[in-house]
């Protein structure tokens, strides 16, 4: 897994080593790191280090120390480098190496922000160490001049140096403006507000250089599944298998005018592997469901067996929003995992069991904690995502998962997962409907063959009360990685989401199998 920590948690673990009087050796280990990638990045572009130029943007504190202190390193093998000191002052020793090893010092003041702008912008790095977890709220007079004007003017390579200044390192709130990185160096740990939107939009790729606190981390705030976690976690049929064994999702969704929801998302549950769906709505949809899906059972009565709900998308009218209350409540007594999207979203209890999964836009989360009292808009949701995703777990006692370009899912006990698989191009009518056939299907596998202490969840570390959020977080994966193969790079379909999900499985498989 992929861990994240918030700065708090990172300079708990800091502090035995600065009372042990490292600190100084840890600031040359993040410094070293962050120059030599530095040097890779350049590298893997095919450029040469000797000539090229970079500008380090240096604040007062740490975090313009270890910028200083790479830019030392670098000069020293051969590149042209600058220094803007963007609060007067800088750390002493880190700026007395950076002269040392020839580098020029500009300080920035209230007249010189727009032609400094334009100087840095014709670098070939730019080395954004303004502000780290030592900051509260974001770049301010000058430096923010600067940072915006330099942000419009789209300079060369910008590093970020542990995370992008403006960046809440906990909770991924940006404060404007602020400079969007390529690359993200983090120290130590990867901070929390780099895995959450909107920070994880201004970070880039990050990549994490240990300075040797790693042993003194505490569990992590936030997590991540890759690739071979996503391998070793995927429900495996087995030689006995058959389709009861494999699990049913029962579908509440559609209505007559939203027919093409209910037809997508069963289509993306049966091709998530889920052993049986069995549909309940009206005769419309369900002929639209089944021309799609031949595989799928049609309920127009009581339905027969199922393992897990998913309930929502499409939904509309009176009588069938009466249908989908019925079946929560009946899941509710059963104890059986549901998935509830979109229109079924409204008909919550007030408390809801931990194994149901909620699956808002962040519309519709900020409709949800209205109900509880908070007023928030969507604009407040995206602006604080893992912030409101965990108080919406809190105030429902359900799983839940807020959909954006970074899919953040809390659980109820605290925990929170976020995953980043998908593309721009998956912002397309049905694609939300795809993602709740997936985690259905998921949510029904696992129901059956539990979410048990042998199983690959507790592997994983991952604890009892915080499953049924690892396997939303799963389907979030699986759906983002379905959109990338359906991409490739141009528009998609939500149906062309679902018919790349078994290849998906396919390239997990293999992932498992090698
Ligand atoms: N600890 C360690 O051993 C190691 C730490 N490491 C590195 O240190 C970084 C943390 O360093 P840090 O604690 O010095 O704070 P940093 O992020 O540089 O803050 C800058 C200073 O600016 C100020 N300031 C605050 N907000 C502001 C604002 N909005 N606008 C303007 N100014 C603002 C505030 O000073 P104040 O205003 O309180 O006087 C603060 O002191 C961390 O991210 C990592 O890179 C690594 O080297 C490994 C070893
Ligand atoms: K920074």
């Amino acid at each position: 897994m992929i861990s994240a920590f918030t700065g708090t948690q990172i300079r708990a673990a800091e502090q035995p080593l600065l009372d042990a009087g490292e600190g100084a050796v840890l600031m040359q280990r993040a410094a070293y790191g962050l120059a030599n990638a530095v040097v890779r990045e350049l590298r893997s572009e095919g450029r040469r280090l000797y000539g090229s130029s970079v500008t380090v943007l240096a604040g007062k504190g740490n975090n313009g120390g270890d910028g200083l202190f790479a830019a030392a390193t670098l000069a020293r093998r051969g590149m042209r480098t600058t220094a803007v000191l963007t609060a007067g002052s800088a750390h002493p020793d880190a700026l007395a190496a950076f002269r040392a090893a020839g580098g020029r010092v500009h300080v920035l003041d209230e007249d010189n922000a727009e032609e400094l702008a334009v100087l840095i912008a014709g670098d070939d790095v730019v080395i954004d160490a303004i502000l780290g977890t030592g900051a509260r709220g974001g770049l301010r007079g000058s430096a923010a001049e600067l940072v915006a004007a330099l942000e419009e003017l789209r300079p060369g390579l910008v590093v970020a140096c542990d995370t992008p200044s403006g960046v809440d390192a906990d909770t991924g709130e940006v404060h404007w403006p602020v400079l969007t990185a390529r690359l993200t160096v983090a120290f130590g740990g990867i901070k929390a507000g780099l895995m959450a939107d909107p920070g994880e939009g201004c970070a880039g790729r990050v990549i994490l250089v240990p300075i040797g606190i790693e042993e003194n981390l505490p569990a992590p705030a936030l997590r991540r599944f890759s690739a071979p976690d996503l391998a070793a976690v995927l429900p495996d049929p087995g030689r006995r298998a058959q389709k009861y064994t494999r699990g049913v999702l029962g579908v509440v969704a559609g209505s007559g005018r939203y027919t093409g929801a209910a037809a997508i998302c069963v289509q993306a549950a049966s091709a998530a592997g889920t052993g049986m769906v069995r549909y309940l709505g009206p005769e419309v949809v369900a002929r639209q469901v089944l021309a799609r899906t031949p595989e799928a059972i049609w309920e127009p009565a009581e339905p027969g067996r199922v393992q897990a709900w998913l309930l929502g998308p499409g939904l509309d009218g009176v009588e069938r929003l009466q249908r989908a209350r019925d079946v929560l409540a009946s899941a509710s007594s059963a104890g059986q995992p549901a998935v509830v999207d979109a229109g079924a979203l409204e008909l919550l209890p007030e408390r809801c069991p931990p194994n149901w999964i909620l699956t808002p836009h962040a519309g519709e989360l900020a409709a949800l904690l209205g109900r509880g009292e908070v007023r928030v808009t969507r604009e407040d949701v995206e602006s604080r995502t893992v912030h409101f995703a965990r108080l919406a777990a809190e105030h429902t006692g359900a799983v839940v998962l807020l959909k954006g370009a970074t899919t953040v899912v809390a659980s109820p006990s605290g925990t929170v997962f976020s995953q980043s698989d998908g593309n721009p191009w998956m912002s397309t009518a049905g694609s939300g409907d795809v993602l709740g056939g997936i985690v259905g299907a998921l949510a029904a596998a696992y129901a059956e063959s539990g979410l048990d202490d042998h199983g690959p969840f507790a592997a994983l570390g991952i604890a009892p009360d915080e499953r049924w959020a690892a396997v939303a977080a799963v389907g979030a994966s699986i759906h983002g990685m379905a959109g990338s193969a359906a991409s490739r790079g141009g528009p998609l379909t939500a149906s062309g989401i679902a018919r790349a999900v078994p290849d998906v499985f396919r390239f997990l498989g293999e992932y498992r199998a090698g």
